[in-house]
């Protein structure tokens, strides 16, 4: 039989401003010519001033998309974002086990920027002890790591003893992201394979507030990379250059922390050709 064109699927919260969430999600791995698609797991009415509100949706509706997809798709990584609470994130387990749909990639979403809760509190525990351990890679932020390990993180050590907890908490690989050190002037993530290897990946931190939906774009290109048959290494590696590009190479849209530029990769890999 021919090899499908790749196939990777979002589990996410809608973004109806279009920047973060599912959105984002779906122009990421459209960016990286991968088919994108989606389980909708909640429903936000949100822009970039922030989340005005939040809608779960009923666990049946999330269980017939899984079921949908699986019946005719052959998806090769899936990834997770806003999963709301505990009956959301239980109903994404149980279907991640029933169902092959590749390697997870979970970013734990939990608080967005403007300071909206995207997951009940307590569903995070939820998440570190039954959905972390089906993860192939988790990608939190420094918030959401300390949610996660219990522990506070203020230095570069602190995020690579963080990362090694999470990895003791059954994660193959790990990512901390560095985004929220704002007075440091690079942005730096902390990556721990399930080989032993460690590096940082730094960028000049960019002097913007449109930022909205970096995390679930850096985890939606990892996602896309997978689904291309890419090593976990090169998939991280690839979706800093792009998560970078689109936040250095900004647009104007809306009035608050404004969306990121999807399509600004093209121009480093046009660049790059020539
Ligand atoms: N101002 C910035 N300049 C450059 N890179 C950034 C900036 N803010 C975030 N990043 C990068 O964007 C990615 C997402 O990080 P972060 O903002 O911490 O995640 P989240 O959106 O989940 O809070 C990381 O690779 C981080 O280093
Ligand atoms: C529906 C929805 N999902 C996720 C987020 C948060 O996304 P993230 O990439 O972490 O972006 P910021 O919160 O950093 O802007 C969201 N806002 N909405």
């Amino acid at each position: 039989m021919v090899d499908q064109f790749p196939q990777a699927l979002s589990i996410a919260g809608s973004d109806s401003g279009g920047g973060a969430g599912m959105q984002a999600d779906l122009k990421t791995i459209q960016e990286r010519h991968v088919f994108a698609t989606t389980v909708l797991v909640a429903i936000t009415a949100q822009n970039t001033l922030g989340v005005k509100d939040a809608f779960p949706l009923p666990t049946k509706i999330i269980d017939e998309q899984f079921a949908a997809l699986d019946e005719d798709l052959q998806i090769k990584a899936c990834k997770t974002g806003m999963l709301a609470d505990v009956t959301r994130v239980k109903a994404v387990v149980a279907n991640l086990k029933k169902y092959d749909f590749g390697p997870l990639t979970l970013d734990p979403v939990m608080i967005a920027k403007g300071g909206a809760p995207l997951l009940s509190e307590d569903a995070v525990i939820v998440v570190r002890d039954e959905l972390l351990p089906l993860a192939t890679i988790v990608t939190p932020n420094l918030p959401e790591a300390e949610k996660l390990t219990g522990q506070t993180i203020n230095t570069t050590d602190d995020m690579q003893m963080a990362a090694k907890k999470l990895q003791n908490m059954g994660v193959q690989n790990v990512i901390i992201k560095g985004g929220h050190f704002e007075n440091d002037n690079q942005s730096s993530d902390f990556v721990l394979l399930s080989n032993g290897r460690s590096f940082w990946l730094s960028a000049p931190r960019v002097n913007t507030a449109n930022t909205h939906g970096t995390g679930d774009t850096l985890s939606a290109c990892i996602t896309a990379e997978l689904a291309k048959g890419n090593s976990v290494e090169q998939a991280i590696k690839i979706s800093k250059q792009f998560v970078d590009a689109t936040i250095r190479d900004g647009i104007k849209v809306g009035h608050g922390h404004g969306p990121l530029n999807h399509w600004a990769y093209r121009k480093v890999e046009a660049n790059a050709e020539v």
